[in-house]
């Protein structure tokens, strides 16, 4: 991928940072907009927390978007970059929404993270579309001058609109997540970038899709009946399987067990009740205090109720995930009608 132009916005380009603009809000036809977010002081503190987190706690992944893979670390997961980031996501959400045709559509960040690039990393992203409905992306520090931190390159390229937006610090730049696009090459230094995805579920479309639930700080649940080449609960016939991915930031020793209740006895109800409660286990001293905030965080949001068609996959009663010492493998326990399996289970530790 090449960068034409230069560093600077290029000739032409129908989106333009407010920066760039002097304006506070800049909008394009399909849906690019900057607009501010941060204070440039957050913008500090979150990389600096970042950093710490990252040093602390096992480096940034890159194993969390698939083919287009970015160097990252989940906000959610972070108790110290929740804090600083969580105050803003009304505003993000509002701002994020003016780029949806549909303003009555319902804009909440599944997945928030911070994105590194690396002269000696990651430097570069390739051409996209994210899976998201919209995508937010705040500036979280500037390109370098001539001397100094910062970063040389660098920006978001916009395919269709031909277009390098690199928004100033504290910006948020949002566009529909199927826009194509991608992370210009850096060629020096460090650029980080706030990232945050937001699906759009309606009712329906909550049946099929997978179905990401949060759960406060230190907790991330996805769940699916998705049928892949290793499906963890086997489809005895009358229906899809559900799958439960746990990845949290405590003691491995916690688990999570997945119940499913039917409202209806007979079986024959179409609501069905679903939720996650979590075991805990004695942690580390150093670890027990993000623990317990989380535990209070993640009360009253723990029951789900899915719509029809869930009665078919509520035929097991109990799904038991316990994090295993080695990092990326859990095991999962299920009781289904009484029999018990083993199976495995991605599980972030
Ligand atoms: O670095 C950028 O500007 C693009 C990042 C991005 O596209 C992503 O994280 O999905
Ligand atoms: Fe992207």
């Amino acid at each position: 991928f090449e960068l034409t132009g230069s560093t600077d916005a290029v000739e032409g380009c129908t989106v333009n940072s407010s920066s760039v603009q002097g304006r506070s809000l800049a909008h394009s036809s399909l849906g690019v907009r900057v607009f501010p977010l941060l204070p440039e002081e957050t913008c500090t503190a979150l990389i600096a927390a970042a950093e710490d987190v990252a040093s602390r706690s096992g480096g940034w992944s890159t194993d969390r978007h698939g083919k287009y893979a970015t160097t990252d670390l989940e906000v959610r997961s972070y108790p110290s970059l929740w804090a600083l980031v969580e105050p803003y996501l009304t505003a993000a959400a509002a701002g994020s929404l003016a780029s949806l045709a549909d303003t009555s559509e319902e804009v909440t960040f599944h997945d928030v993270f911070i994105v590194r690039y690396d002269e000696r990393g990651q430097r570069s992203l390739d051409t996209h579309a994210d899976g998201s409905r919209v995508t937010l992306q705040v500036t979280l520090n500037a390109p370098s001058s001539s001397s100094g931190s910062g970063f040389t390159g660098g920006g978001t390229y916009f395919e269709q609109l031909q277009c390098r937006v690199q928004p100033g610090v504290g910006e948020a730049l949002a566009f529909p997540g199927d826009l194509r696009h991608s992370g210009l090459e850096i060629y020096s230094g460090r650029r980080y970038v706030l990232v945050g995805f937001s699906k759009h579920v309606t009712a329906s479309e909550e049946e099929q899709e997978n179905l990401h639930l949060t759960f406060g700080q230190g907790y991330n649940v996805s769940l699916s009946d998705e049928t892949d080449e290793q499906p963890c609960i086997k489809d005895g016939g009358s229906g899809p399987a559900v799958r439960a991915h746990v990845s949290w930031w405590g003691c491995w020793q916690d688990s999570f067990s997945l119940n499913v209740r039917s409202k209806d006895r007979s079986g024959q109800s179409s609501l069905s009740l679903l939720w996650l409660q979590q075991q805990a286990a004695d942690c580390e001293a150093t670890e027990r205090s993000v623990w317990q905030q989380t535990l209070q965080f993640a009360e009253g949001s723990w029951v789900t109720e899915l719509a029809d068609g869930s009665a078919t996959r509520a035929r097991f009663r109990l799904v038991q995930l316990e994090a295993m010492p080695k990092k990326g493998l859990g095991l999962g326990t299920l009781t289904m009608r009484g029999q018990r399996m083993v199976c495995h289970l991605p599980v972030r530790v």
